[in-house]
């Protein structure tokens, strides 16, 4: 059961208690209420046992899927002013504190008649913090695998507390969730991050599994802490959402921010994950050193693997920057190798006609037909499937093809480089972005904003709710115009036969996970016909 915040029935503007400092006031489950043209209200969400989201309507069919605050459920809590306003460095920005008003929409194409659609709160500084620096005992914890930014998000975020707000207790997290129970934390200052966003890695360690939210949430009370900063991919997002669901329940004034972290680029509504750009750029390396191969024998082909779950981000994107790359497979576009428009049919034309060729395949590819042939499935700690080696198992298709019957000679290279690009340091671009986003999880978490996850929205940093991140995976949509880039780039078949492409907007959903324009569940009752037409 929720509580909604009271609003002034006259009021025009967007309810956000950094400008107010009034508390919680009615409850109810799939509550709202209307102030001047806006309506604002909880609702359930079915989403990894998320009890409330906070929608905001207005004209327009204006929608602002908004986070929640600690004056949501906690009474009389005190604010101040934010003392960035006393910082020399931002003295001389005309407007530094970012206005309530600010949202950004999810979709930037815009239609002239359509509705305003979703959009998330504008992340960024506010004018009152709900904390004062001496209060502030923070922590970060990394969780999942590796990602090249983590180090420099963990060293933005302390040096952003230190510098910006004067705090000065922040802890990191011992090995990712289990560390919270089961071992020491370690201090955290700007003089010992000093230099760390020069290594890959986390020098906080990670790991999978062991999330037990009762004993984290205990580990957090029990030493004080008050932010909580937790850095991980979709599974450790969904952890965040569900430790900060028991903050609540027990009605503690502690801020829970997530900053997505995922080298399969597989969260969804942001832009890219950071570490992306630093992974493709790696990727370059493996997939030159394959044409090299491959051109410098006849018949050469190479093979190269890159990550990709669930996702063929890495994959696509490395292949679109590269330009030597004949092939790419991916996850979500099933393929096949035998007859007429299949795989091995292209091979031997592309020989044929070049006398080498390249083929990128996502680690995720074609599982469901290598898993026929093992024995068993197995999990890593968190639950995720782990994954068969496509790599190997296509390289030894191609070659076991062209050995029949001596149909033609053939030299394969396969070079399997998935842990190499992501364990090295981020790039310039990934260092600035890391550092935005760090930032804007420290402005939010001191704003007294908590159960959010920060990321770039159109090019605008936002507050997120979890359940957004967490309801579903970001996933290449073969049928929108970047795949067909890629595919007009390498000339390789889509795979697709007719009878196979999608029939109707049904088939294209369940082909490429639910459609980004997709309203959810969430927003039952805020959406009214009548309202989106103005
Ligand atoms: N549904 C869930 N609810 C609570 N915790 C979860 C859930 N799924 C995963 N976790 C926890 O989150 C942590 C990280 O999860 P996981 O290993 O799936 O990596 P991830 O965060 O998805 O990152 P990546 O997939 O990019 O490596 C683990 O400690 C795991 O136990
Ligand atoms: O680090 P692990 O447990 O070997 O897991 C590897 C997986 O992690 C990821 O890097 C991120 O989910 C995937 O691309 C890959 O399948
Ligand atoms: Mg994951």
């Amino acid at each position: 059961m929720g509580l909604i915040r009271s609003l002034s029935p006259h009021s025009s503007t967007l309810p956000d208690p950094v400008n107010s400092s009034s508390a919680a006031a009615s409850s109810g489950k799939h509550s709202s209420a209307s102030f001047g043209s806006s309506k604002v209200g909880l609702t359930s969400n079915g989403s990894a046992g998320i009890s409330n989201s906070k929608i905001v309507t207005g004209d327009c069919g204006y929608v602002l899927e908004d986070i929640p605050h600690f004056t949501d459920y906690i009474a009389y809590l005190p604010a101040y002013p934010n003392p960035l306003q006393d910082n020399p460095a931002y003295s001389v920005v005309e407007q530094y504190f970012v206005d309530s008003e600010d949202t950004v929409p999810q979709k930037a194409i815009a239609h002239r008649n359509g509705p305003r659609g979703i959009h998330f709160r504008r992340a960024g500084p506010r004018q009152k913090v709900y904390f004062e620096p001496d209060e502030v005992q923070a922590c970060i914890v990394t969780c999942g695998g590796l990602c090249p930014g983590l180090n420099t998000v963990i060293r933005e975020i302390v040096c952003g507390l230190y510098n910006m707000y004067g705090v000065k207790k922040v802890l990191g997290i011992d090995g990712g969730y289990k560390g919270f129970y089961s071992r020491n934390t370690i201090p955290l200052n700007p003089r010992s991050v000093n230099d760390i966003h020069k290594r890959g890695g986390t020098i906080l360690g990670t790991s999978r599994g062991g999330q037990d939210t009762k004993k984290i949430v205990d580990s957090i009370q029990d030493r004080g802490i008050n932010q909580v900063y937790i850095i991980g991919g979709d599974g450790t997002q969904k952890g965040a959402a569900v430790i900060y669901e028991e903050i609540r329940r027990r009605g503690l004034k502690v801020a829970v921010a997530g900053i997505p972290k995922t080298i399969d680029n597989d969260i969804p509504v942001i832009d890219r994950s950071f570490g992306f750009n630093t992974a493709v750029e790696e990727a370059q390396r493996a997939i030159n050193a394959a044409h090299v191969e491959a051109e410098s024998i006849e018949n050469g082909i190479g093979v190269v693997k890159l990550m990709g779950r669930h996702s063929g981000f890495i994959a696509m994107y490395a292949t679109l920057a590269s330009r030597d790359v004949d092939c790419c497979l991916i996850p979500e576009s099933p393929f096949y190798l035998e007859g007429s428009g299949g795989l091995f049919e292209f091979i031997e034309r592309r020989l044929k006609e070049n006398g080498h060729m390249v083929i990128v395949v996502a680690e995720g590819t074609g599982q469901d037909v290598l898993s026929e042939n093992a024995h068993s499935v197995n999990k890593d700690p968190s639950g995720n499937k782990l994954l068969q080696d496509v790599g190997l198992w296509i390289s030894q298709k191609i070659k076991d093809h062209f050995a029949k019957r001596n149909k033609m000679a053939i030299n394969l290279k396969y070079i399997d480089p998935t842990y190499m690009i992501r364990a090295i340091p981020s790039n310039a671009s990934d260092n600035v972005y890391c550092t935005l986003l760090a930032q804007s999880a420290v402005h939010g978490a001191m704003a007294g904003y908590t159960g959010f996850t920060v990321g770039l929205v159109n090019g605008r940093h936002t507050y997120i709710p979890f359940y957004r991140i967490t309801e579903k995976q970001n996933k290449v949509v073969i049928t929108d115009r970047m795949w067909a880039r890629l595919l007009s780039s390498t000339n390789q078949p889509s795979f697709l036969s007719l009878k196979d492409a999608p029939q109707d907007k049904k088939d294209e959903e369940s082909l490429q996970g639910l459609d980004e324009n997709h309203i959810g569940s969430t927003l039952n009752g805020f959406l009214d016909p009548k309202e989106i037409s103005c």
